[in-house]
This record gives structure tokens, sequence and C-alpha cells, in this order.
């Protein structure tokens, strides 16, 4: 294992260094000058590396005070890449650690390399790659292959205990078995009506594989994430907090004690842990554009929690598909002309999110939406549903679920 993962640092630090010594005008000189020493000390591995560990510490603090400062869409992308930058060398310093260290210490080192990597993977913009290949590496050496789970499937645990919600003038969502993209177009992406699919994950590897609790925990336990905790981010008791997966499924999904609901909720899981990209699709439907000129990605978000986990009514701007891996979900959907009868917030930060909480509807103070036409639809693992751009949707999970979203199509 040592022999493994000396290789991999020896491997990749060089190109982790030309990346930032060819970004040092951004950098500043006293930042290149740490980063810079770190790494000559981490690259000897020798006693001196408990101070480049406090230096880099240090570099790593500071960066992370101005990260958190002013909104996060204003952080400029230098202070991102040195974020990254040092997050990677703290890594390898770890790790010379680890491979200088006895047995004992291995393990807790690392835990701590790994949650290092993955601190700059979640904060930082550079060396992706090079982190992923990291982390990736050091996982399987983490897991503890004689972990026991109580039950083997994530569908055997107890369905919803809570009571159904009661919503007026329900329709029920029509539902297509894998249209063909043409018919998609014309009957559900430029009209922007929305859709259940059905058929067409079904070739999905994730379908069979993320239901077991092993694989889960094989794959990605170890790794950190960011985790809502909270009925729902409307809800004054909202608050996040970063966790390792193992630690969210055990606390949230197995607890008897835990009341409080965990979210692992719009996640980009699939840039910070590539190799899960190996069990979804893109699906081909995401070819259809508003606007072939200018070309953007998809985005795509992990959504993974227990029963019960809430997203309160709100809509987003590009067009959405859910769908749905391990778990069922009802989702309720309101088209963008009732937006008046839902009340939206004043406020800029949730200024996409509804007033009206479908979970408890109080017509004295939100009487418009009375009269408003709700569709809604169970969507079970295998579907997806189509919800197109500023359609409102609540969504409650009525048992561990993971769906995968995919927000694209330009507008
Ligand atoms: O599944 C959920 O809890 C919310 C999903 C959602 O809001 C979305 O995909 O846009
Ligand atoms: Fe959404």
């Amino acid at each position: 294992m040592k022999d493994k993962l000396e290789a991999i640092i020896e491997n990749i630090a060089p190109s982790v260094r030309n990346d930032f010594l060819s970004h040092k005008d951004e950098i500043g000189d006293d930042i290149l000058f740490a980063l810079n020493s770190s790494f000559t000390s981490a690259a000897k591995g020798n006693q001196y590396s408990k101070d480049a560990l406090e230096f880099i510490n240090s570099v790593i603090d500071r960066v992370w005070e101005q990260l958190n400062v002013g909104n996060w869409k204003d952080v400029p992308e230098c202070l991102r890449d040195v974020f990254a930058y040092a997050s990677f060398l703290k890594a390898m310093i770890l790790l010379k650690f680890t491979l200088q260290d006895d047995e004992q210490n291995l393990r807790q080192n690392l835990i701590d390399t790994l949650e290092a990597i993955d601190r700059g993977l979640l904060l930082g913009s550079s060396n992706r790659q090079e982190l992923c290949q990291l982390a990736s590496a050091l996982c399987p050496f983490i897991c503890d292959a004689s972990q026991k789970f109580p039950c083997e499937n994530f569908s055997q645990l107890e369905l919803s205990k809570r009571p159904s919600i009661t919503v007026p003038h329900l329709k029920p969502l029509p539902s297509k078995e894998c249209p063909s993209i043409e018919s998609f177009l014309v009957d559900h992406f430029k009209p922007r009506r929305p859709v259940k699919l059905t058929g067409c994950i079904k070739h999905w590897p994730a379908l069979t594989k993320w239901d077991n609790v092993r694989y889960i925990y094989e794959k990605i336990g170890p790794r950190l994430v960011p985790v809502e905790i909270g009925s729902s981010y409307t809800s004054s008791n909202w608050s996040q907090k970063l966790m390792t997966v193992d630690a969210f499924i055990k606390n949230f999904f197995f607890s008897e004690t835990e009341e409080r609901i965990g979210y692992l909720a719009q996640h980009q899981l699939f840039n910070q842990i590539p190799e899960l990209l190996d069990d979804i699709c893109e699906p081909d439907y995401c070819v259809l554009s508003e606007n072939y000129d200018d070309p953007v990605g998809t985005d795509v978000n992990a959504w993974f929690g227990p029963s019960n986990t809430v997203s309160p009514l709100h809509y987003d701007p590009k067009h959405n598909f859910l769908a749905q891996v391990v778990g069922k979900k009802r989702v309720f959907l309101i088209d963008p002309k009732w937006s008046e009868n839902v009340y939206p917030y004043d406020d800029f930060l949730l200024f996409n999110t509804a007033q009206v909480d479908l979970e408890n509807i109080d017509y004295e103070k939100f009487p418009k939406f009375e009269n408003t036409e709700i569709f809604e639809c169970i969507l079970e693992a295998g579907e997806m549903l189509y919800i197109p751009p500023k359609w409102w949707h609540h969504i409650r999970a009525q048992s561990v679920s993971f769906s995968v979203s995919f927000w694209w199509g330009n507008c």
C-alpha cells in the first residue's frame, strides 16, 4: 500500500507545483513562498515536515477565512486555486508522515489526509483531477472490510411512518414510456410541460448498485460531504455540516435515537467523486437546448437521504430531469402561471421559494392558494421526472432515497 501511495504522490506532485508556479503573478509573493517551501519540505519528507504542516495549515486557515467573506459566487477564482494547492500540499505532507509512521497511526493519518483532500475538492477549484485521483486511491485503505451494517439494502429500511400530507385539487401527472427525442421536444420541452418518464434509465448500473449499503460504504463511505440538517431549508432549526458519508448513514439512516432529518442535498457529488459517473448516464434528451450557439454543460446533483426529507415548494431556472435511483419520492408540481398564488418570498436569497408550505397550508394567510391546480406524482426507482424551468416543485421522500438531478437546456 505504502509503495502505491508513494508512487501516486511522486507522479502527481510535480504537476501541482508547476501549476501554482505558473499562476505566481495572481497568487502573491507571501503565499507563493509558503506553498513553495511547504512543497520542498514535503518532498524531502524529513523532520521539517512538522513545521511544514503548521505552515500549510496557517495558509489554509487564512484562505479559508477569506473564502467565507461575502457571497460565494463573488469569491475570486485565484483564492479557490490557492485553497486547492494548499490542500494538496497538506495531503502530501500528511501522507509523508503516514509513510514513515508505524502501523498504529496509519488509518487515522489516512483519514486526516482524505479530509484535507475533500476540503480542497469542496472549496478549491484547481488540480481537481489530481485531488480526485489521490482520494480514490486512499478510500480502499480506510474502509473496514469487516464493517457490519443493520441491513444489506437501503430499501429494507422501514418506510416512512409519518402520515401523508393532504393537498387539495391534485391532478395526476401524465407518464410516458421512453418517448423519442423528437416527441419529447414537441410535447414537453418546447411547451414546457412536465411528464414522468419510465424506461429511460433502466440500464444504469446505479439502479442495482446504489441500494446496496456495502457498495455505497466502500465506494464513498470515507468521503466528506455537506449534509443539511433540519426539517427543510426554510425552517429555523436548519443548518449545514460537513461529515463523512459513513457518519451520515450511521447517524441519520440507522440511528434509532436521532430525531432530526439529515439530507445530502443538491451536491455536485460527481465532480468530487467522478468514478460514480460510471454508474449513471446523462439522458439523451439533454442534447436539446434553447440556445445552441452558446453551449453550456449540464449540472448534475446528488440528493441522498433517509425517509421524509423535504424540499419545500421552489423553482429552478433550468430544465430538470430528476432521476430516481433508490426509493421513492412524492412530488407536487405547480405551473409558473400560478406563481402569485404560492406567495414567493421577497427576500433576494429566497426569491425562488414559496411561502406556502404544502406540508401545512395556511389558507388564512395565503387565500389565493385555494384555487391553484397542483400535479402530483410518485416517483419510483427507475423513473425520471421532467420538471420544466420555473415550475414550482415540492418533494418529500417516502423511503430512503437517492436521486440524481440534471439541470440543463441553457435557458
Ligand atoms: O429531490 C429533492 O428533494 C429536490 C430536487 C430538486 O429540487 C431539483 O432537482 O431541482
Ligand atoms: Fe429544485
